[in-house]
């Protein structure tokens, strides 16, 4: 029997299987990180199972590799795939021209490449993600273990002189460790409350020695998936300015829970 989702577990569950329509035989597809990507994932997996869809996956963290690899889905690297024809991923923050802020999950490097390595970028979320204006969410920013005091230290000055009133920068944290990301990077987490001018910044903070990549994603998504605890689904194509109102049964079969071991 299928354990019974909370109202945002469904919400991420029904964008998710809505995503997973636009999938089709023989894709490369960008697989995210996050929990609204790992539904993603069973999700695919179970089309993969029913229907026999064929495509390989490039995942773009450990965790989405072991999760696709322990349900089926066939993966490979972003060097032997070379070009996708999708990636599907999860956000922190999405505003009304789709832009983002990821790197939550702190996998923000390999989905920045993999998402900009396909020909289209379906961001799947609930709708409490969606800003006016980016940066509530703390913005993360990966930088490469040497020196990260000082790319810290220019980070904070670059937004002294854009004139960012809220400026505290954290070194994000595993315990009692910096956390380490897939690429062996530590992430710089900014929380600016308010970022003004999203591609601005974007552009200046990987100008930063030791800045590897920042978590705005300017001009990458084209079309979100929004998610509602009732089955409700909102599709938002920002290329042709599409809206779709859709239901998606909320209700998983079985074995999209097995690798939660339910
Ligand atoms: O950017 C990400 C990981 O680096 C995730 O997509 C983002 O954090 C959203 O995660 P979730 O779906 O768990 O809310």
């Amino acid at each position: 029997m299928a354990a019974e989702l909370s109202p945002i577990d469904k919400a991420k569950f029904v964008a998710a299987k809505r995503a997973v329509d636009f999938v089709e035989n023989g894709m490369k597809l960008g697989l995210g990180t996050g929990s609204t990507a790992a539904w993603m994932v069973r999700c695919l997996a179970e089309r993969i199972r029913e229907e026999g869809l064929r495509v390989t996956g490039v995942p773009t963290s450990s965790r989405t590799a072991e999760l696709a690899r322990s349900l089926g889905i066939p993966i490979t690297s972003l060097d032997e795939a070379r070009w996708l024809d999708l990636t599907i991923d999860g956000a922190d923050e999405f505003d009304t021209e789709l832009n983002l802020i990821k790197g939550g999950g702190a996998a923000l490097l390999q989905e920045k490449i993999v998402a900009t390595a396909s020909d289209q970028m379906i961001v799947i979320t609930d709708a409490a993600k969606s800003v006016t204006q980016l940066g509530a969410f703390p913005l993360p920013v990966e930088v490469i273990p040497f020196g990260w005091q000082t790319s810290k230290a220019l980070i904070e000055e670059l937004l002294v002189s854009m004139d960012v009133l809220n400026r505290d920068c954290s070194l994000r944290m595993n315990g009692d460790a910096a956390l380490i990301t897939d690429e062996g990077n530590y992430i710089v987490d900014l929380h600016l409350k308010r970022i003004g001018n999203p591609r601005q910044l974007a552009m200046v903070l990987n100008q930063i020695p030791g800045v590897v990549e920042n978590g705005l994603f300017i001009d990458i998504c084209d079309i979100v998936i929004i998610g509602h605890g009732d089955g409700r689904v909102v599709v938002r194509d920002i290329n042709t300015g599409d809206v779709q109102d859709d239901r998606v049964d909320f209700v998983p079969s079985d074995n999209i829970f097995a690798d939660m071991g339910e």
